[in-house]
């Protein structure tokens, strides 16, 4: 069973344009897993351009489904991790002035940075994940790195798959079984969405998490939070 965690980057955004708390970070997090959704995920910036760190702490109490917060491990993020002690932390390396997540780990150039920072977040009992591309020989360092789970970034798929192309999901497929054989969890995101979630789903197997957010929050401008979330959880089945 693939769950969906809903990432609420962008509902900071909104609230962050006009300086006050509408809408509240919060209260949407708790609307959405009142709606269904099996997890929420924030990614808490360097420059705090939409999620603050106050909210990861705000956050806490009120996530009772999965709690995943994703980052690049900087020490204010250790410590901002340690401190709340989410779920899971997915560590992405993204520079700080990326205007998203761009890349995955090279797992076999960073081993033995990604191997203390996991093993500090395990020693606090935070399930790890690492966010890396669909390459055979970078799922291999994962496992190296001791990393409990991954996170296939989709980015690259879900372009492709918009241009017609459905083979772009078979290095995906091929890294999902190599995960599985290896012991490591499957997690995906980046740019998944209603067009591409269910294609994407029936081909990666143990599929345990997909994180999205841009396109569900864009979704539900227009088709409602509650029916989307419902739509992505029907496909998801
Ligand atoms: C790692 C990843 O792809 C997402 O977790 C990221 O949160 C997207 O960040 P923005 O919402 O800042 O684009
Ligand atoms: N880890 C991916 C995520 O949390 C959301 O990415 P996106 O759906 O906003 O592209």
């Amino acid at each position: 069973m693939t769950k969906l965690s809903v990432n609420i980057n962008k509902i900071a955004t909104l609230r962050n344009s006009r300086g006050g708390d509408m809408p509240n970070v919060v209260e949407f997090a708790k609307d959405v897993q009142r709606f269904g959704a099996e997890g929420v995920t924030i990614h808490p910036r360097p420059d705090e351009r939409h999620i603050r760190y106050q909210d990861a702490r705000d956050l806490k109490p009120e996530v009772y489904t999965e709690y995943n917060i994703e980052g690049n491990p900087i020490k204010s993020f250790i410590d901002l991790v340690l401190e709340v002690q989410p779920t899971q932390v997915t560590l992405v390396p993204d520079a700080e002035d990326a205007i998203t997540s761009n890349a995955g780990w090279d797992t076999i150039k960073h081993k033995d940075y990604l191997v203390d920072v996991i093993k500090e977040f395990q020693q606090n009992n935070i399930r790890t994940s690492i966010f890396v591309d669909p390459v055979l020989s970078q799922i291999e360092g994962a496992k190296e790195t001791g990393t409990d789970r991954i996170e296939l970034y989709t980015e690259a798929f879900a372009h492709q798959y918009g241009l017609g192309n459905e083979d772009a999901v078979k290095p995906y497929s091929e890294c999902a079984l190599l995960a599985n054989d290896l012991g490591l969890g499957v997690n995906a995101g980046h740019d998944l969405s209603l067009d591409n979630i269910e294609f994407f789903k029936n081909n990666i197997s143990g599929l345990l998490e997909v994180s999205i957010g841009h396109a569900l929050i864009a979704e539900s401008l227009y088709l409602g939070v509650e029916n989307v979330i419902q739509m992505y959880l029907r496909k998801l089945k």
